[in-house]
């Protein structure tokens, strides 16, 4: 897998998949940024007359739940229930899951039409598997990845997915798949929509590389790495968002594989 990782990122550049994208008011500017650093094409949509018919011309959809309220649930459930009919690829960013029974209704209606990856911290997965040891705390995560591998194992088997808890250590879950990443840096939880960020990037890998545990890996180990390096040279949480998009844009292959840390 670790020699295919920046194959699969030269392949998203050159390919720059189209990714319509539901996501929440915090992050909309951020992700959109995001994913033309990394070579894609994002696109924004939510009204109910035109949801589904970009979801159809679209190579992958993301679904993030972050801001949501009536209106947009429903773009959301059309959209998903779309990729899923048209065997598209999507993922799902259950933002803030466990903190309202609002937010786990929703997240179970979108489960129903089988979400290709599933990205959320810590708190977020254990939250969608019903494991209540830590109580959730909004957005942002009280756990470590390592303690939601039970529940992400649980959620894959149940709906045929593929999880990705992200955190100090990015974790990446599936029947046959348990890979660890050790990059990033712990300033990037200092702003905000760096997760939305990361679903957003794997979104657009999702769209174009055909192995999906290999895409996932790829787009978290692009985003971590960038964020790593970035934080090298940044003076706070403020430069750190503009230079991590310019390195999700400048990175080398030499800088990219110098820093991987993968098992
Ligand atoms: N403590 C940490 N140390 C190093 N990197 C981190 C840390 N926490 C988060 N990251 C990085 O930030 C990315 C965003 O993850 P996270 O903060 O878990 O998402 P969210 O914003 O959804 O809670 C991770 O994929 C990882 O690269
Ligand atoms: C602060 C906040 N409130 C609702 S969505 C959102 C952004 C969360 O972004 P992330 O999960 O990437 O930190
Ligand atoms: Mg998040």
């Amino acid at each position: 897998m670790e020699n295919n990782l920046w194959k699969h990122i030269k392949t998203v550049r050159a390919q720059s998949p189209l990714v319509h994208n539901i996501t929440n008011f915090v992050v909309m500017n951020n992700t959109a940024n995001a994913l033309l650093a990394v070579g894609a094409s994002p696109i924004m949509a939510h009204a109910h007359a035109e949801v589904q018919d970009m979801t159809s011309i679209c190579s992958s959809l993301v679904v993030n739940i972050g801001t949501l309220d009536e209106y947009w649930v429903k773009s959301m459930l059309m959209a998903a229930e779309k990729a899923h009919h048209l065997h598209k690829p999507w993922i799902l960013d259950p933002v803030g899951a466990g903190a309202t029974p609002y937010r786990n209704h929703t997240i179970s209606a979108l489960l129903g039409y089988k979400p290709t990856v599933i990205r959320g911290n810590a708190s977020e997965i254990m939250a969608l598997a019903k494991d209540n040891t830590t109580p959730t705390k909004g957005v942002d995560s009280t756990a470590e990845s390592n303690e939601a591998i039970v529940a992400a194992k649980m959620i894959a088997k149940e709906y045929d997915t593929l999880v990705c808890i992200s955190g100090k250590t990015d974790i990446i879950v599936g029947k046959d798949t348990l890979v660890y990443l050790n990059n990033g840096d712990a300033l990037m939880t200092k702003v905000t929509g760096l997760g939305c960020s990361s679903t957003a990037v794997i979104g657009a890998f999702i769209a174009v590389i055909e192995n999906k545990a290999e895409a996932i890996t790829a787009a978290m180990a692009l985003f971590s790495i960038a964020g790593e390096l970035a934080a090298r040279q940044c003076a706070g949480p403020g430069s750190l968002q503009v230079q991590l998009l310019d390195k999700l844009h400048n990175i080398t292959e030499q800088e990219f594989s110098e820093t991987l840390k993968i098992s």
